[in-house]
């Protein structure tokens, strides 16, 4: 298959400095050659050129919009243009608030995809509900239509139309959301499998759950959107909002080797590596740990 590759330098939907790094380190341990190697024909457009908004006032408590208004626009514009190419879109961040774009931009092309979030966090806080004010909780209240009245429409937002329905996303890693997030998952009823059930039903069974529930054709291209804080941090330590308790390496190997063989992996979003962020040791495990896992996205199996 041939893979489109675009770094997102960007750390404004989160207070932590360094997630604009993620691009460069990735590619300095090998991401690209690696997914090469694998077979793949792979075109790697570089980085987007993102810039501050001047001025750029909170909305009540939510940072940064129109910083990262601007930023997911461009992001929409280009992993529209590569999935409309047919090629697999690797959005290489930054911090999650950057699937807001990739989402809406992969929709564009691909508008029967569906969504597999594979988080710790929900990111599903609203602009109202958030605590934080930090975009990287909210980007899927952008997203799913049916969250409309519950969310608001913020400064640097204009382009940005929802593009799924609830029924079309699913979530595996589930450890720490808030309250208000449980409530508007119940209301909209998106399913997920939190760490819970990922020890209730074991992968093989879960996994199965997830593309029947999500895919029950097994037709539909999947936006796969991947926070490396879904991990346990004893794998990927350098990140924004680590919670103990998160999937192993072996965890995401056969996750990601179960969504591989659907052969129909079109989106793969790789976010919230930050380089600043504990020892040098640290560092070297998250993104190593990151690396191999993209590579059972795009074709490494265990079996050979
Ligand atoms: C759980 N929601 C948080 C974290 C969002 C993480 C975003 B991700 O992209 O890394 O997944 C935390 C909200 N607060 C909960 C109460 C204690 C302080 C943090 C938020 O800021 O909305
Ligand atoms: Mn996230
Ligand atoms: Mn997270
Ligand atoms: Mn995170």
């Amino acid at each position: 298959p041939s893979v489109g590759v675009v770094g997102i330098p960007f750390s404004k939907g989160q207070p932590r400095g360094g997630t604009e790094h993620g691009p460069a380190l990735l590619r300095d341990y090998g991401i690209v050659e690696r997914i090469q190697d694998l077979g793949n024909k792979v075109t790697d457009y570089g980085d987007l050129t993102l810039d501050a908004v001047e001025d750029d006032k909170p909305w009540n408590k939510v940072k940064n919009p129109r910083t990262v208004g601007q930023a997911n626009r461009k992001v929409s514009e280009c992993v529209s243009k590569i999935t409309r190419d047919r090629q697999i879109a690797l959005t290489l961040g930054g911090d999650h608030s950057i699937a807001i774009g990739s989402i809406h931009g992969h929709a564009q092309s691909c508008p029967d995809l569906v969504v597999v979030w594979i988080d710790a966090h929900a990111d599903l806080n609203t602009p109202l509900s958030s605590d934080s004010g930090n975009i990287h909780g909210m980007p899927l209240s952008f997203i799913v239509k049916e969250m409309a009245p519950y969310t608001a429409r913020l400064p640097g937002f204009e382009w940005c139309q929802p593009c799924i329905s609830a029924r079309d996303l699913i979530y595996i890693g589930l450890r720490d959301v808030d309250e208000a997030e449980r409530a508007y998952m119940t209301e909209c009823g998106i399913a997920s499998y939190s760490m819970q059930e990922v020890d209730k039903y074991g992968l093989p069974d879960m996994m199965e759950r997830v593309l029947k529930t999500v895919d029950p054709t097994g037709k539909r291209p999947i936006h796969l959107s991947f926070d490396v804080d879904a991990m346990d941090p004893e794998y990927s330590p350098s990140t924004g909002t680590p919670v103990h308790g998160g999937l192993t390496r072996r965890e995401m190997y056969y996750i990601a080797e179960e969504i591989a063989g659907t052969g129909r992996l079109s989106c793969l979003d790789v976010v919230e590596v930050n380089p600043s962020l504990g020892t040098e040791a640290d560092r070297k495990k998250t993104v190593r740990t990151t690396v191999d896992v993209v590579s059972h996205f795009f074709g490494k199996r265990r079996e050979g």
